[in-house]
């Protein structure tokens, strides 16, 4: 898969996709993406030197030397951190050193729309290191020789520039239109769902499960892949599992899982104990890269596996929450749905049971529309708060 290209022509067919009349009214633009995928760049030229390292791909041989230099069960001690991406790449790679720069998806996405080298945001850089509480990468990664790779960090929804010359005349923007530093998915899920209360939180069900709890106190504890991003003055603590979507449309269609989703009774437990993995390995409720898939044994009807996965999969979310009180972050009390997966009414039934607290579909369940929050946030301060 040449995911470079895939994504630049996705970016390119989307500004193509905005009606002509209303492209010079577009007056600020941002993207979000997915967490920890990890390109490396020439910074001079822009050219990639290599292919990028998806965000669960886990790179655990450079672990090792990520956990001897990182404070213990910090949030890039997991294979699958952008620090262990940059480190594996450093260590097998003796050409380019002198000119490499790590960027984040959504990074690397804006670059073409601004062509400013080397920026990105605290939500994407926090799995290489940095600290949004410190507004800087810590000294103990500083120090390090590939710190140089590193990107320069902002705010998500910081003003970078104009559209580049190039892109301005290819589609028929405004000059005026701002590009803004962007976010993680999972967070900008997060900002669509319009939570604002510490305990509120967004269960992001896309191709793998995404959790954010707004609390008033930060958690990080790499040995259950916990973390927490900085939202203003609080946090979204959570984590990213690899169960999820995917492993649904592996087994059933779109159209499958609606006609099988009519027929279950979501008041009804279901006996089925499974855990919904694509492939090998785990990050979060369970940070553990050897976990194997447990989806057997599969019953005669389809309709009961599904309520199966779908309970095995609300039980681990609770599983989830839990950890997050656990660890001291404010206790749940109520769970908005984004992604694919909100539009599935009796699963929502399902997981608000298995939860015990109130569970419903997002007003908005695309993490672009957070995204798009970002870009007016961008564009004027105060017209967020007054949205
Ligand atoms: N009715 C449904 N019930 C449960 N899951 C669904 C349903 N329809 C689609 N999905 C799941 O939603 C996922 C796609 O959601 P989406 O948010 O677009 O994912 P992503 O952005 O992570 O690729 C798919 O993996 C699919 O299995
Ligand atoms: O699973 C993922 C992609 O869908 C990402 O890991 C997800 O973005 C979670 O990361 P973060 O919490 O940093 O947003």
């Amino acid at each position: 898969m040449d995911w470079v290209r895939s994504w630049k022509v996705t970016l390119l067919s989307l500004l193509e996709d905005i009606p002509l009349y209303l492209r010079p009214l577009i007056a600020s633009i941002s993207v979000d993406g997915t967490s920890a995928t990890t390109m490396l760049i020439d910074g001079n030229s822009g050219e990639m030197l290599g292919r990028p390292l998806l965000y669960n791909e886990s790179c655990a041989d450079a672990l090792p030397e990520v956990k001897s230099i990182a404070p213990e069960n910090h949030t890039v001690c997991s294979g699958s951190s952008t620090l262990c991406k940059l480190v594996s790449w450093w260590n097998v790679n003796d050409s380019n050193k002198q000119s490499v720069l790590l960027l984040h998806q959504a990074d690397w996405l804006l670059w073409l729309l601004h062509g400013k080298l080397g920026i990105s945001d605290y939500n994407n850089a926090l799995k290489v290191g940095y600290d949004p509480e410190i507004e800087s990468y810590p000294a103990w990664l500083l120090s390090q020789p590939y710190s140089r790779a590193l990107p320069s960090v902002t705010a998500p929804g910081t003003p970078i520039g104009p559209l580049k010359e190039d892109i301005l005349l290819q589609y028929g923007f405004s000059k005026d239109c701002v590009v803004c530093t962007g976010t993680t998915d999972s967070i900008a899920a997060f900002l669509a769902g319009r939570a604002t209360k510490p305990g509120k939180a967004v269960t992001s069900l896309g191709s793998t499960l995404a959790i954010k709890l707004l609390s008033t106190s930060r958690i990080e504890d790499a040995r259950y892949g916990v973390y927490s991003h900085r939202l203003d003055d609080k946090w979204l603590v959570g984590g990213a599992s690899n169960i999820g979507g995917a492993v649904l449309r592996q087994i059933f269609t779109d159209e499958q899982l609606e006609k099988l989703s009519e027929q279950i009774d979501p008041m009804v437990a279901s006996p089925l104990d499974y855990y919904p993995l694509q492939t090998t390995g785990e990050r979060f409720p369970v940070a553990d890269p050897n976990m194997e898939p447990k989806l057997h044994p599969r019953p005669k009807s389809d309709v009961e596996y599904l309520h199966g996965i779908l309970e095995s999969i609300a039980r681990i979310e609770a599983k989830a929450y839990n950890l997050l009180k656990d660890l001291g972050a404010t206790p749940v009390e109520e769970v908005f749905t984004a992604g694919g997966g909100a539009k599935n009414e009796k699963w929502i039934k399902i997981r608000e049971r298995v939860l015990g607290v109130p569970v419903s579909r997002a007003l908005q369940t695309e993490a672009a529309y957070g995204a798009a929050l970002l870009a007016l946030q961008g564009w004027g301060k105060d017209t967020v708060a007054s949205v």
